[in-house]
């Protein structure tokens, strides 16, 4: 549906490109994680597809069209709910969804009933009356979604929508985003909380630095890397075991508590566990194998999400 190539970006000649050469395949109907840390350059690539920047290279196709065609042809297919608030906070709910139907061109009773249509979904009918600048974070992110659906569009594209919001709120709108998938909608959602985008999206991309560093399915990305062994141990190994792990293992990680070993097949398990008790050291748990998100972008950039 949606095909990005080799898209570039820059917002000063002075800085660094926020896009350098991002290529995406975003299937229809799916649920696609756009994951990675503040700065990556999740706003920037949404901010193209959603036409508010223009790409300075490459290309943008949706659904076998040039983007720029395809919005003229249907410009209603494509809505974009922004990380900031995007309403009016002096007019009621009602009154912003009414104002924000009638810039999307919908009049008469196909208006009421998207206004409706919105208000059932957001679940807030009952705070229709209410000044939206007096919702609480949580409803102020239900609207802003509530807003962006309005005219129904078939790919709707969530800048970080559950930001600042309390862990009811957050439950709902994830709820909420997992039914539009089930209605056939197609979701980019843009996230650096890993676990959301694990518990919801089937298709994900890692970006960093304006570049993808992985994508595919949350299955194959998470099996995209070489297995871990994890230790966490009563105690650090001894400095001659974690040399003599390091020489064999190139990447081993030990801090206080526990021991990361890149590339341990599973047939050399035993031998490992063996020489960690001969050391006198008690792993307390071990995991083997595949890894989550966080454990992947690391791997690829040697950071955390949050760094
Ligand atoms: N209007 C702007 N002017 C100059 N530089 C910008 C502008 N907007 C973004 N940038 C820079 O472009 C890069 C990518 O930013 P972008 O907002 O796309 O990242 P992001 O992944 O969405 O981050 P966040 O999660 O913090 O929103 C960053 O280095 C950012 O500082």
């Amino acid at each position: 549906m949606l095909r990005a190539r080799d898209l570039t970006y820059r917002y000063r000649p002075e800085q660094p490109p926020a896009l350098d050469g991002v290529s995406l395949d975003v299937p229809a109907g799916s649920l696609f994680g756009l994951l990675g840390p503040n700065g990556a350059g999740k706003t920037t690539l949404i901010s193209l597809v959603a036409g508010l920047l223009a790409p300075q290279g490459g290309s943008l196709e949706y659904d076998g069209r040039p983007l720029a065609r395809a919005r003229r042809a249907q410009p209603n297919a494509i809505a974009l709910v922004p990380q900031d608030h995007a309403f009016y906070p002096t007019l009621t709910v009602a009154e912003n969804l009414d104002f924000f139907a009638g810039v999307q061109g919908l009049g008469g009773a196909l208006a009421r009933q998207r206004v409706g249509a919105a208000l059932a979904f957001g679940q807030l009918d009952s705070y229709a009356k209410r000044r939206a600048g007096e919702l609480s974070g949580g409803l102020k992110r239900r609207l802003n979604l509530a807003i962006g659906l309005l005219a129904d569009p078939q790919l709707l594209l969530l800048d970080e929508p559950t930001v600042g919001v309390d862990p009811q709120s957050r439950h709902f709108l994830l709820d909420a985003i997992r039914e539009l998938r089930t209605a056939g909608k197609t979701v980019i959602y843009t996230s650096h909380y890993m676990d959301e985008v694990e518990a919801l999206c089937e298709q994900v991309a890692i970006v960093d630095h304006g570049r993808v560093l992985v994508q595919g399915t949350l299955a194959e990305v998470l099996r995209d890397t070489e297995p871990v062994l994890t230790l966490q141990l009563d105690r650090p190994p001894p400095a001659a075991l974690a040399a003599a792990w390091t020489a064999r293992h190139p990447g081993l990680e030990i801090d206080a508590t526990a021991v990361r070993v890149p590339g341990a097949t599973a047939a050399e398990l035993p031998a490992l566990l063996a020489e960690l008790a001969a050391a006198g050291c008690t792993p307390h748990s071990l995991g083997y194998g595949e890894q989550n998100l966080e454990q992947v972008f690391m791997r690829l950039t040697q950071r955390s999400l949050r760094d």
